[in-house]
């Protein structure tokens, strides 16, 4: 039998980025997003990467996390995991994690554990010579594809520099900006956030982007901003027009009754965040389409289980994501490229940050026609660029966000802008 391989040391960085003034159905993005780079490292000298949120009560938890985790193999998954959960025991929400209006309920123990997995995987697929999505059954597309994601967008606003994609306020703005991702990206699909214009407005958005992208699928997302009576208003006019509505309006129970008489798929990344919630979601035909997102659903192993427990019970599978870098774009490519039945383009914020703010080497991962090609060198298939954690880190220090106990990632909308009102 090969030699175990022990976790002597765990480095956990926390940085910040730029990010652009996005609008949502709560606020708009603080002028930073942070992050926490997780790089564990065996006793015989092989590191692995990991990335996650850091806001402070994240990082104190995984601090303790680091402490328990020393000394034991990086193969021993289920072992980590369950040491991680006798630490946090069954505690179930608190912070908002960059999950948009709402106070998760994702699992603790699930947050935590899930960059750890990921190092160690990468650190596995390292020692063994193979990519990570090897480890997980293996690649079955060689690229993933992924969606425009776009937002209502101001020029900027205090503490946000101006950049290159200026405002976006209305339907033509939208498109213009759709026009930007597609021809600099190549996306196949597009996906608009909502929640923040009146909805007929948000609409008119979605039927100029079907004229100016004819073909292209599309999807609406108001982060649970309107009544099932305003949902059921928009999915009517988007009939035909829409791949799937994501969360149009809060709860199970609300989401089943617009899904009862919506003509296209309902999808979600807030009402169904944690295992036991998937029951419910089943028996009250409350959701046709679970976005995944490995940081929050426990690692990769895990996102597999989703995977497989959608497609026992009839429902499609996305991707769901935060303002991101490349550690988690290729841990997201490799759990795409491994996931049969994730057949929807996946969510990435990735285009929103300056290519030049990253913590990886340059070059290795880049979209072409809208895709991700899977990396095939050993692990993840990223390395560390030491120099840009230390100034991203520098970032961190300096850019005042990092005492919130928050999620260091959305400000609420300052009274200055008047919000218009969700209902139609
Ligand atoms: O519903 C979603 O796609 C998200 O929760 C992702 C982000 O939080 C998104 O709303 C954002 O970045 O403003």
């Amino acid at each position: 039998m090969s030699e175990a391989l022990r976790i002597s040391r765990v480095d956990i960085t926390p940085v910040a980025f730029k990010d652009p003034a996005l609008l949502n159905a709560v606020g708009v993005h603080e002028p930073y997003a942070l992050r926490a780079v997780i790089e564990v490292t065996t006793d015989q000298g092989i590191a692995g990467l990991g990335e996650t949120y850091a806001d402070e009560g994240h990082l104190r938890r995984l601090r303790s996390a680091a402490d328990a985790l020393t000394g034991m193999d990086v193969h021993a998954l289920g072992a980590m995991r369950r040491r991680i959960a006798e630490l946090t025991g069954d505690d179930r929400g608190g912070d908002g994690h960059g999950l948009t209006g709402m106070i998760t309920t994702s699992s603790t123990v699930d947050r935590v554990f899930s960059p750890f997995e990921v190092a160690c995987l990468d650190i596995q697929g390292r020692a063994a010579g193979r990519p990570v999505s090897d480890l997980l059954g293996g690649a079955v597309r060689d690229e993933v594809p992924f969606s425009a994601y776009l937002f209502y967008k101001w020029a900027a606003h205090p503490g946000h520099e101006p950049d290159e994609w200026g405002p976006a306020l209305d339907p033509y703005g939208i498109v213009a900006q759709a026009r930007r991702m597609v021809e600099r990206f190549g996306f196949g699909a597009i996906k608009l956030k909502g929640g923040v214009m009146p909805p007929e407005q948000e609409v008119e958005a979605v039927l100029e982007l079907r004229r100016a992208f004819p073909g292209i699928p599309l999807r609406l997302d108001p982060n649970a901003a309107w009544t099932v009576e305003t949902s059921l208003k928009v999915a009517r006019r988007l009939e035909g027009v829409l791949e799937y509505l994501e969360d149009p309006t809060p709860g199970q129970e609300g989401m089943a009754r617009v899904a009862r008489e919506a003509p296209m798929p309902l999808a979600t990344n807030m009402c169904v965040v944690a295992f036991d919630e998937l029951p419910s979601a089943v028996r009250d035909d409350a959701v046709g389409v679970v976005l995944s997102d490995h940081h929050y659903w426990g690692g990769l192993h895990r996102s597999k289980l989703l995977a497989g427990i959608c497609a026992t019970f009839g429902m499609g599978l996305s991707m769901h994501s935060n303002s991101h870098l490349g550690i988690s774009l290729a841990a997201m490519t490799h759990l795409a490229a491994a996931t049969e039945n994730l057949t929807y383009a996946c969510d990435t914020h990735w285009p929103w940050k300056d290519p030049a703010e990253d913590v990886i080497v340059p070059g290795v991962l880049g979209f072409r026609a809208g895709a991700v090609a899977v990396p095939r060198s050993p692990g993840l298939g990223v390395e560390l660029d030491r120099d840009a954690l230390a100034r991203l880190h520098e970032q961190y220090l300096r850019c005042g966000l990092r005492n919130r106990d928050d999620t260091g990632y959305m400000r609420r909308l300052d009274p200055s802008y008047e919000k218009k009102s969700p209902r139609w």
